[in-house]
């Protein structure tokens, strides 16, 4: 498969070099130096573009993409109240598009345990929950994209929980705190508590590198590649949260 990355940074490094090892070819690689340069004929060489930027730029770059017919796997974070406005275009182009907020295997089951422990936590009101997640100092947005993630399984599926709130503060009755840390070069750590006064029961995931993430994105560029629509990691695993 011909690719194209859109974002040098941490991850597309690590998917350049997963990709390659997986037999796939990188035609065109842009980032913020060469991108005014870069011309619609080069997209348009790839399958499919992986795109790992900034809040900034993502939504330009799925515009650009799907003008081209070129397929997008993206990953970029904290642009999400643009959620409607990208697939919206993508229906309208014809185009395809994939998105995750963690693109780890192991992060998406942890996806479907927090609901289910959700779910279940619901039955029991001496429990209160939070959210917290570490990364690395260089990360732009906070909280991350899989704090926010995991905190809407949980408002989804525990009714005394309305919104998610950065824990900054004071939290409200009906709020879901988030408390989000910078430490040195964590590739991301995230852990859902809920607190009695007498114990707690948490979930807890920690990627050791970012390849877990590079690997599930290069998995979605497979999947991907001559379909049209919008995909998520459930189209990929095929899990479900059995009731
Ligand atoms: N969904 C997931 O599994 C994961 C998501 N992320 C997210 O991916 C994004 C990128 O993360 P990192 O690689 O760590 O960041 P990074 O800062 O290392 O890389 C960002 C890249 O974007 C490029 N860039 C900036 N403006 C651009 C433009 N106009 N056109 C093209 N490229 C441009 C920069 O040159 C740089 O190469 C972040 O939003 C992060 O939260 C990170 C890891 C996993
Ligand atoms: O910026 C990162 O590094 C990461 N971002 C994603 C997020 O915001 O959830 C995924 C992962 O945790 C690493």
């Amino acid at each position: 498969m011909k690719i194209a990355l859109l974002g040098y940074g941490r991850m597309g490094k690590a998917i350049e070099r997963l990709a390659r090892e997986r037999g796939h070819e990188i035609v065109l690689i842009v980032d913020e130096t060469n991108r005014a340069s870069c011309t619609d004929e080069q997209l348009k060489q790839a399958d499919v573009a992986i795109e790992f930027t900034t809040p900034a730029v993502a939504v330009d770059d799925y515009g650009w993409c799907f003008r081209n017919g070129v397929p997008v796997v993206s990953g970029t974070t904290g642009w999400l109240e643009r959620w409607s406005e990208v697939t919206e275009l993508c229906n309208e182009t014809g185009g395809a598009f994939f998105y995750a907020s963690n693109y780890s295997i192991g992060v998406n089951i942890f996806f479907h345990l927090n609901r289910w422990l959700a779910k279940t936590m619901a039955g029991f009101d001496n429990y209160k929950v939070f959210v917290e997640e570490t990364h690395h100092v260089h990360k732009l947005d906070a909280p991350s994209g899989t704090a926010i993630t995991l905190a809407e399984g949980i408002l989804e599926e525990h009714p005394k929980y309305s919104s998610w709130k950065l824990d900054e503060g004071e939290v409200k009755a009906g709020e879901l705190p988030i408390k989000a840390k910078r430490e040195g070069e964590v590739p991301g750590i995230h852990a859902v508590t809920y607190k009695s006064e007498v114990d707690e029961i948490q979930i807890y995931h920690s990627a050791f590198s970012r390849d877990g993430f590079a690997q599930g994105a290069v998995m979605a560029a497979e999947f991907l590649a001559g379909k049209k629509g919008v995909y998520g990691m459930d189209d990929l695993l095929e899990l479900k949260v059995k009731n």
